[in-house]
């Protein structure tokens, strides 16, 4: 497994061996020691999670301020456009994003640590991204930010201008207004 830097030294990428071969592949979507190995972190993935989304829609951006959960991303049909953003308060890179191209044909996988909001915008037709959670899913202590909030300026790949959102992501807070992290 290869890992990859981004902009933000937390949020790492990773890129699993491929053993391709005349049938197909095969890989290792997660090993426990060699993810700890490789990143240096010691985590344990208590959660499974698989979301499926027609082309365009954009599920985000979204954190459970309790109970806060390191994500480990991964795409297995289609393509997605996954981000990250820190927010937690004292961090030099507060208020910063990274977005990658995650797709059934890359196997790139993204680690969004706990201290940042998560969503992604689904650039193929249809995708289904699998993914892992630190800590079970508590919708008490889940909070939204826009997607677009300005402050942010994330640079989504919009299919067109207006990404399909759920009633909750309409009403996101901005970052400005929202509960963070006092990390
Ligand atoms: C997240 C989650 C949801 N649900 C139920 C609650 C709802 O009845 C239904 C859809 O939930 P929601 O609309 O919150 O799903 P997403 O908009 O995909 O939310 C996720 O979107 C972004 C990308 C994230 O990073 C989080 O994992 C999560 O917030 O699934 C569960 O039963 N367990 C769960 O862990």
């Amino acid at each position: 497994m290869k890992v990859i830097p981004t902009a933000i030294p937390e949020v790492l990428l990773l890129e699993p061996q491929v053993y391709g071969d005349h049938r197909g592949f095969f890989l290792e979507s997660f090993n426990h020691q060699t993810f700890a190995e490789k990143t240096g972190l010691d985590r344990m993935f208590v959660q499974d999670n698989h979301s499926r989304s027609k082309g365009g829609i954009l599920r985000g951006l979204h954190y459970q301020i309790q109970q806060t959960q390191g994500k480990l991303m991964r795409v297995v049909a289609g393509e997605i456009f996954d981000v990250a953003v820190d927010i937690r308060r004292h961090s030099p890179t507060f208020g910063q994003w990274v977005g990658e191209v995650l797709s059934a044909d890359n196997h790139r996988q993204l680690w969004v640590p706990e201290g940042f909001a998560h969503g992604f915008y689904v650039m193929s037709d249809s995708a289904d991204v699998l993914y892992k959670t630190t800590d079970y899913y508590a919708p008490q202590h889940e909070r939204s930010i826009l997607w677009n909030d300005p402050d942010i300026a994330i640079d989504w790949p919009l299919r067109d201008p207006h990404p399909v959102l759920s009633a909750k992501d309409q009403g996101g807070d901005r970052l400005a207004d929202a509960e963070v992290f006092d990390a």
